[in-house]
């Protein structure tokens, strides 16, 4: 076994474990990318299965890789021949099974491979075993949460939550959560299923409440928002973990390189108005069903509004009939976009959205108001906080798209005084996101924190002006 060292800078060697799913893995990707360039004279090892390794590095993608980095495939857990049985989740429900050890034996190969002993442990917030192995190898933990403060808190307070309302329906879905800072407007209806709801079993609500529980643990909880955003949940937070960081909008904090055009998206809206065009997308695991995706259709034809629609190859069979054809001059739907560029554009006056956490910020960043349709998870308690807290965007009726819900969701975007605050709020919020990342705003002070605690080293530049 090559010999190690710990003490000295160049003996730093910080290992980062990445959840393979959902947008979790990419955005910790940057992190590190990041705090690589920092900290030169650190080595980081990225852990990940390798699907998700391949979809982060793939030819089409903008990610660039540190010298300093270098990068693990680790088991996914489907043993040899395993036959999927179709339960929901069964891929995540395999990984977590295998995660504490294949992370175990990743961290044991990269030890071995570059000489150096861990000597600090950033992982994605669910891995709740974190604390357990950094505690073993008596190394920092720092978790990252992939979502939103509101929904964190959520997890802290799952307990709490169940003690007051009880489990299965025994609250009224629209009771408010007042006992939990900064949620008097969420509802017991807005959220995740497994809380007081849904299946309590599932890999998801067992990983999310012992989470909840050990995240105390962590030496540091990180997360891509910004302080003014969620002042109070954010002050609460901060009392409750050893240290909170909110470091985002990462798009601002860690500007990534233009994502390839391939469809051509930005040309076209070089050719729109300001503030006409709507961008659609659902994030990378919700599909609205069916009758909604003709329902969206419909309504854009019909309202004629030009639009951008991300929607994967294999669904496009689902638009009604000489659909693409009849809208080819008012828009285009196209597999994949570069969505920061897109809502950062100045022709976008919508966006129709899942309201997943990292489009909530892109849509914020790009000052953009939301029609939000949340399907699971987090989502509800995002579509919330847009809706009725930060009154940057509108929910669809009843939760689901309808062709005449979605017509007087764009009636109210363009046509109100409603629309028109909700378009000075985003943007109200949009210079605060700004002034975060800016010099000695509140994410880039807790970035530099986040830097020196990673490595110890390292002064952060401001990126944004
Ligand atoms: O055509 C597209 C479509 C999406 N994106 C990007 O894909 C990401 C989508 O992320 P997000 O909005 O968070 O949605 P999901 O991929 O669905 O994210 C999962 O992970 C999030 C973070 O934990 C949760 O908030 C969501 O509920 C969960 O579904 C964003 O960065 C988008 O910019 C593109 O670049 N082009």
């Amino acid at each position: 076994m090559p010999e190690t060292d710990t003490g000295t800078a160049a003996g730093r060697h910080v290992v980062v474990l990445a959840f393979p799913f959902g947008t979790h893995a990419a955005p910790l990707f940057s992190i590190t990318n990041q705090l690589a360039i920092l900290s030169p004279n650190t080595l980081f090892s990225f852990l990940n299965i390798s699907k998700s390794n391949k979809s982060i590095f793939s030819t089409n993608s903008n990610n660039i890789l540190e010298p300093s980095i270098k990068v693990y495939d680790v088991w996914d857990g489907v043993p040899d021949g395993y036959q999927f049985l179709g339960k929901p989740q069964e891929d995540i429900e395999l990984f977590m099974k295998a995660a504490p050890e294949s992370f175990k034996k990743g961290i044991m190969k990269a030890v071995a491979e570059t000489g150096k002993e861990v000597t600090c442990l950033v992982t994605d917030a669910f891995f709740w075993f974190g604390a357990e192995m950094a505690e073993e190898m008596k190394v920092a933990w720092m978790a990252f949460w992939t979502s939103s403060p509101v929904s964190i808190s959520v997890h802290f307070y799952t307990d709490s939550i169940r003690e007051t309302f009880g489990v299965e329906g025994k609250a009224g879905e629209n009771e408010t959560l007042n006992l939990i800072p900064g949620m008097s407007k969420v509802q017991i209806r807005d959220l995740p299923e497994g809380i007081t709801f849904g299946n309590l079993e599932s890999v998801f609500s067992q990983m999310s409440h012992k989470m909840g529980i050990t995240l105390v643990k962590a030496d540091t909880v990180f997360l891509n928002s910004f302080e003014e955003l969620e002042p109070v949940i954010t002050s609460d937070l901060n009392s409750k973990f050893n240290k909170f960081l909110s470091i985002g909008p990462f798009n601002l904090i860690s500007p990534p390189k233009p994502t390839p055009d391939s469809y051509g998206c930005l040309d076209w809206l070089q050719k729109q108005r300001p503030e006409s065009v709507a961008y659609i997308s659902f994030g990378s695991v919700a599909t609205p069903p069916p009758h909604e995706l003709v329902a969206l259709a419909e309504a854009l034809e019909s309202s004629k509004i030009h639009f951008i629609w991300s929607l994967k190859e294999h669904l496009k069979v689902n638009l009604p009939n000489g659909f693409l054809e009849r809208t080819k001059l008012n828009g285009i739907v196209v597999a994949w976009t570069p969505q920061m560029e897109v809502l950062a554009n100045s022709a976008i006056g919508v966006f129709i959205t899942h309201c997943g956490w990292n489009s909530v910020m892109e849509s914020i960043v790009g000052g953009v108001p939301m029609i939000c349709r949340p399907f699971f998870g987090d989502q509800m308690l995002n579509g919330r906080m847009v809706e009725d807290v930060w009154e940057i965007g509108v929910k669809v009726e009843s939760g689901i798209l309808s062709k005449t819900g979605v017509i007087e969701c764009l009636n109210k975007i363009f046509s109100h005084e409603k629309g028109k605050k909700m378009r000075e709020n985003v943007k109200a919020l949009k210079e605060l996101a700004k002034s975060a990342t800016g010099p000695n705003g509140s994410s880039f002070k807790n970035f530099t924190a986040l830097a020196e605690l990673v490595t110890r080293r390292g002064k952060f530049q401001p990126l944004v002006g």
